[in-house]
C-alpha cells in the first residue's frame, strides 16, 4: 500500500515519529479536557492506531452495526487520532444532530479535500459563512414549494429515459445516469443534454472518475497519517498520488466552470431563459454591491456544481436499487401495476397529482430507500464544542456518524430487514404507516439534504412511470435458463448495485411510439 513512499527510510522514520508524537499530543490534550463523564462504550483501541484495523474499510457500516450489538446505540471508537461517535438509532441522531444542531453541524477535516480539488463541494465545507451562503442559495431554489416548477421537466426526462431503455435495454444503467444528470443540469443550469454522448454529462463523469480514488477511506487515512506525501517533489519516482490528485483538480475546475459558462451565455442570448438555480440567483445577485457580490458569485458556482454532483450519484443509485428489487420480486411490480391500472386506467401515465392515490407505489419508494440506503452512513457531522449525552462525554472535534444502515436493519422495527417488503409501510387497510425512511436517509439537522424534495420527486417519478410502462424479468442465458442476479455493490460516492443482467421490456399496451407521442404532446 505504501509503495510510493520515497526510499529514504531514515527520513520516513523521522516523519512517522513526528506524526506519532502529534497523535499522542492530541490524545493527551483531549483526555485532559475530559471531565468526570466517561466516553461512550466502544471497542478497545490499540496504541496510536486506535480501532482503525478493526474497521471493514469497504463497508464500514457493517462493522459499526456489528459493534452496536456489543456496545449499544451510542458508541465511541478511535481511528488513528480521529475520535468517532456512532449513532445507531434514529432517536439519538435526532436528539443530537437536530435538537443540538448548534453543536453538531460541522464536518470532519477531510485530508484529501483540497488536494483533490473538492474545495468547491460544500457538502464537505465546515460550518462557516461560505457554507451558510451556499445553503441559502440551495434553499431558495429547491425548497418544497418551489421545486414543483421542475415537475414537468422531471416527468419529461423520465419518459425520455424509458424510451431509451425500451430502445436499448442492455444499457439501462447508462440511461439512468443520463436521466439523473439531465434533471440536475436542467434544474441548476437550464441545460438540456442530448441522449447518449453529451459533453456536459461527461464533465460530471470525468470528475467523479478522477476524484473517486480520493473518496476511499484508505486514501484519506494515508494522507492523514503521512501528510508529507503531498510535499514529495514531482521528480521523485512513484508520485502517482500527486498526478492522480492533479487530474482530479483539473476535472473539478472543468465541472464548476463549463456548465456555469453555458448558463451565463444562455441567459445573455435568451429573453426568457429557463428557470434554474443560476438564472434565479444571477437575477438576485444584481441587488448587492461588492465585496458581497463576489462572495455570492463564488457560493453560487459552488452550490451549483455541488448540486450537480450530489444529485447525479444519489438518484442513479436509488433507481438501480429499485430495478434490482423489481427483478428479484415480480410479485411486487405486478401488484404495483395493478394499483396503477385501477387508479389511472391504462390510457394515462402517472403524474404528481396522482401520488396521494398510489400508496403501494409510495411503499415501494420507502422500501427502496430503506432496503439499500445509498448513503449508508449519511455524511459524517463533527462537533463544534464538547457535550454530554446520556451521561457520556462527547469530545469537541469528534466525527459523529448517523449509522443509517443500522437504523434500516433494526429487526424490531423492520422484521426480515434483509428482504424487500413494501407492505411493511402499509396498514391492514392499505394506507401508509407513519414510518417514513425519508426521515433518516436524507440526514439530520442543519446539514439535512437540501436537495431532498427535488431528489424525492426524481425518484418517485422514475419509479411510478417505470412501473406504469415496463415489466422487469430475469435475463436468460444461451440455453434459455434464467440468470439469477447476484449483484455486487459499488461503494463509491453513493452505494449502488453494479450493473446486473436483467430484461426490462415495455408492458403489452405500451410501445416506444406511444410514449413518443406523449412526449411530443408535452413539448
Ligand atoms: C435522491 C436521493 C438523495 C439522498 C438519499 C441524499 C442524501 C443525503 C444525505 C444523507 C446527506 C447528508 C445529510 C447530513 O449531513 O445529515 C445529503 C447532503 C446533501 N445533499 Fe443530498 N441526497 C439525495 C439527493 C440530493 C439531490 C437531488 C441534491 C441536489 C439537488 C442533493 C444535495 C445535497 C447537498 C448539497 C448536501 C450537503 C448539505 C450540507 O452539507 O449542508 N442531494 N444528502
Amino acid at each position: 500500500m505504501f509503495y510510493s513512499i520515497p526510499s529514504d527510510t531514515g527520513l520516513l522514520l523521522v516523519l512517522i515519529s513526528v506524526v506519532a508524537l502529534d497523535i499522542i499530543r492530541r490524545l493527551v490534550r483531549s483526555s485532559r479536557e475530559r471531565r468526570s463523564s466517561p466516553l461512550p462504550p466502544g471497542p478497545t483501541p490499540i496504541p496510536l492506531l486506535g480501532n482503525v484495523l478493526s474497521v471493514n474499510i469497504e463497508e464500514p457500516w457493517k462493522t459499526y452495526t456489528a459493534w452496536k450489538a456489543v456496545y449499544g446505540q451510542v458508541l465511541y471508537a478511535r481511528l488513528l487520532d480521529q475520535e468517532v461517535i456512532v449513532l445507531s438509532s434514529q432517536s439519538d441522531a435526532v436528539e443530537l444532530l437536530e435538537k443540538r444542531s448548534r453543536i453538531y453541524s460541522d464536518r470532519p477535516f477531510l485530508a484529501t479535500r483540497e488536494l483533490y480539488g473538492f474545495g468547491f463541494i460544500f457538502s464537505f465545507q465546515g460550518y462557516d459563512n461560505h457554507w451558510r451562503l451556499c445553503r441559502r442559495i440551495f434553499h431558495q431554489t429547491f425548497r418544497a414549494d418551489t421545486v414543483m416548477a421542475f415537475w414537468p421537466m422531471q416527468l419529461r426526462r423520465v419518459l425520455k429515459m424509458i424510451v431509451n431503455v425500451i430502445d436499448d435495454p442492455d444499457r439501462y444503467a447508462s440511461y439512468y445516469s443520463t436521466f439523473s444528470a439531465a434533471v440536475a443540469l436542467s434544474a441548476v443550469y437550464g441545460y438540456e443534454p442530448v441522449p447518449g454522448n453529451d459533453s456536459m454529462v461527461h464533465t460530471v463523469d470525468d470528475f467523479i472518475h478522477a476524484a473517486l480514488p480520493a473518496t476511499t477511506p484508505e486514501k484519506a487515512v494515508l494522507y492523514r497519517m503521512f501528510p508529507f506525501l503531498w510535499r514529495i517533489p514531482d521528480w521523485l519516482p512513484g508520485t502517482s498520488l500527486k498526478r492522480e490528485a492533479k487530474t482530479s483538480c483539473d476535472c473539478g475546475v472543468n465541472m464548476v466552470e463549463t456548465p456555469f459558462r453555458y448558463a451565463q451565455k444562455h441567459m445573455e442570448t435568451n429573453q426568457d431563459p429557463t428557470f434554474s438555480v443560476v438564472s434565479d440567483h444571477t437575477a438576485r445577485i444584481q441587488q448587492y454591491d461588492e465585496p458581497y457580490r463576489s462572495d455570492y458569485m463564488k457560493a453560487l458556482k459552488h452550490a451549483s456544481s455541488t448540486a450537480l454532483l450530489a444529485s447525479t450519484q444519489t438518484t442513479t443509485s436509488t433507481i438501480m436499487v429499485f430495478t434490482l428489487a423489481m427483478v428479484q420480486n415480480p410479485r411486487i411490480w405486478k401488484r404495483a401495476q395493478a394499483e396503477i391500472d385501477a387508479v389511472l386506467g391504462t390510457d394515462k401515465l402517472p403524474s404528481f397529482e396522482d401520488r396521494p392515490f398510489l400508496p403501494y407505489i409510495e411503499a415501494i419508494l420507502r422500501e427502496t430507500q430503506r432496503w439499500q440506503p445509498v448513503l449508508a452512513l449519511g455524511i459524517p457531522h463533527a462537533t463544534i464544542s464538547s457535550d454530554t449525552y446520556k451521561g457520556f462525554y462527547i469530545p469537541r472535534g469528534a466525527t459523529v456518524i448517523a449509522n443509517v444502515w443500522a437504523i434500516s436493519r433494526d429487526e424490531a422495527r423492520y422484521p426480515n430487514a434483509e428482504k424487500f417488503i413494501p407492505e411493511r409501510f402499509l396498514t391492514a387497510e392499505g394506507t401508509l404507516t407513519d414510518d417514513n425512511p425519508a426521515k433518516y436517509v436524507f440526514g439530520f439537522g442543519r446539514r439535512i439534504c437540501p436537495g431532498r424534495d427535488i431528489g424525492d420527486a426524481s425518484v418517485w417519478s422514475a419509479i411510478a412511470m417505470m412501473l406504469a410502462t415496463l415489466d422487469f424479468t430475469l435475463a436468460k442465458d444461451g440455453e434459455g435458463k434464467d440468470i439469477i442476479p447476484e449483484p455486487k455493490y459499488a461503494n463509491g460516492i453513493a452505494r449502488h448495485p453494479e450493473t446486473f443482467p436483467c430484461c426490462i421490456s415495455p408492458r403489452p399496451h405500451i410501445s416506444k411510439a406511444s410514449l413518443e407521442r406523449v412526449l411530443a404532446r408535452n413539448g
